[in-house]
């Protein structure tokens, strides 16, 4: 378990000052895998940062395993950070030495002798499918090969929390897939509690069970990540999922847009839906009820752990009574209805 309380960070001071965390709550509960999602420069490094104290929270508390991070000496927290992996975008493995050496290295540290070394080591390059590449050097290895050591190297003082710092960021889609498989395997069967910090969401889809967004140092959300896929509760949320959905308007019917109606325009609406709504023929309802019709622009269904997401662009065309009831009906059905702006009836 994972508990951050009040924590902000600020770099430099006066008016170099850079406000990285603020006032920053989050509960990771043991065993799971949690994603911090946000965009560049938002603070997520310097969160998951804090979880080691690599960087020190200028305010609050963090504990790990009921552990105050915060209050331990340099030997208390030497020994606290066995119990914490981390792992990195550029795998951070020391070119001199093989990928054995490599892994054996925090035991090393730990003063572990050369038996109990090699009994660790063995199974954990078994565990991440290296045995055969034991005597190699990083330099001979693929980048995913390199994160596997990476992750080894991680377990090998068996911590209780993985820290993943963009750790699939610098990898193709296929590897990265297989990292997070792995990463999957490792929270299963070691119950590894696992914090990874993305700027992709497909990471957060494939392996997190919640998801907090960070936005300019702030938690903004903190959610289920089925919740999060399907109801994004602030705008940057539903920008992060558009994104990730490739649903946008065509360029032509943008720059037709405007943002005000008028009784020669009507509306043109991005709608989400998911649960019941996603197998119920609501459109056709729709145009038979509120005698509007439906021009779809754009429409697709989504997988999202165990919940299906439907999104449409669609055009409402009807007089500005007849939308503005078509809007309700499907609000009253549980869509969400996002109007993305208003075109001419008669273009
Ligand atoms: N050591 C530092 N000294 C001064 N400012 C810093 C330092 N580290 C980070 N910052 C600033 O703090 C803010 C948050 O940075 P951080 O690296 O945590 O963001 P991030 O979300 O991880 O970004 P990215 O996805 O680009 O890595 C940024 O404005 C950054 O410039």
């Amino acid at each position: 378990m994972i508990e951050i309380s009040n924590v902000s960070k600020t770099y430099g001071t006066g008016s170099n000052a850079v406000h990285a965390l603020k006032d920053v709550n989050l509960t990771i509960p043991k065993g799971t895998i949690h994603g911090v999602i946000g965009l560049s420069g938002a603070g997520k490094s310097t969160l998951i940062r804090c979880v080691n104290l690599l960087e020190r929270p200028s305010t609050g508390s963090v504990s790990v395993d009921g552990q105050e991070m915060t209050r331990l000496s340099r030997g208390e927290l030497n020994r606290a950070r066995h119990r914490i992996g981390m792992i990195f975008q550029h795998f951070n493995l020391l070119t001199t030495r093989t990928v054995f050496d490599n892994v054996a290295l925090p035991l090393e540290l730990m003063g572990e002798d050369r038996r109990a070394i090699k009994d660790r080591v063995i199974p954990l390059l078994e565990l991440v499918g290296l045995s055969d590449k034991a005597k190699q050097y990083p330099a001979q290895l693929s980048g995913g090969q390199k994160q596997r050591v990476a992750i080894a190297r991680a377990l090998a003082s068996k911590p209780n929390v993985l820290l993943c710092d963009e750790a699939t960021s610098a990898l193709d889609p296929q590897t990265t897939s297989s990292i997070l498989e792995l990463l999957r395997e490792i929270n299963h069967q070691l119950g590894i509690t696992i914090l990874l910090i993305t700027h992709e969401m497909e990471v957060v889809k494939s392996i997190c069970h919640r998801v907090s967004l960070i936005s300019d140092g702030e938690l903004v959300e903190d959610a289920e990540v089925g919740d999060f896929f399907t109801a994004p509760n602030t705008q940057l949320g539903r920008e992060f999922l558009n994104d990730f959905l490739q649903l946008t308007p065509p360029k032509e019917l943008i720059e037709r847009l405007s943002e005000t109606p008028s009784e020669h325009t009507h509306p043109v609406v991005r709608l989400t839906f998911s649960g019941d709504a996603v197998s119920t023929p609501l459109i056709s309802r729709l145009a038979r009820k509120c005698s509007v019709d439906v021009s779809i622009l754009q429409a697709k269904v989504e997988s999202i752990q165990d919940r299906t997401l439907g999104l449409m662009i669609a055009e409402l065309l009807g007089s500005p009574a007849q939308t503005q009831e078509a809007m309700a009906y499907l609000e009253a059905h549980q869509l969400q209805v996002e109007v993305l702006g208003h075109v001419q009836r008669n273009v």
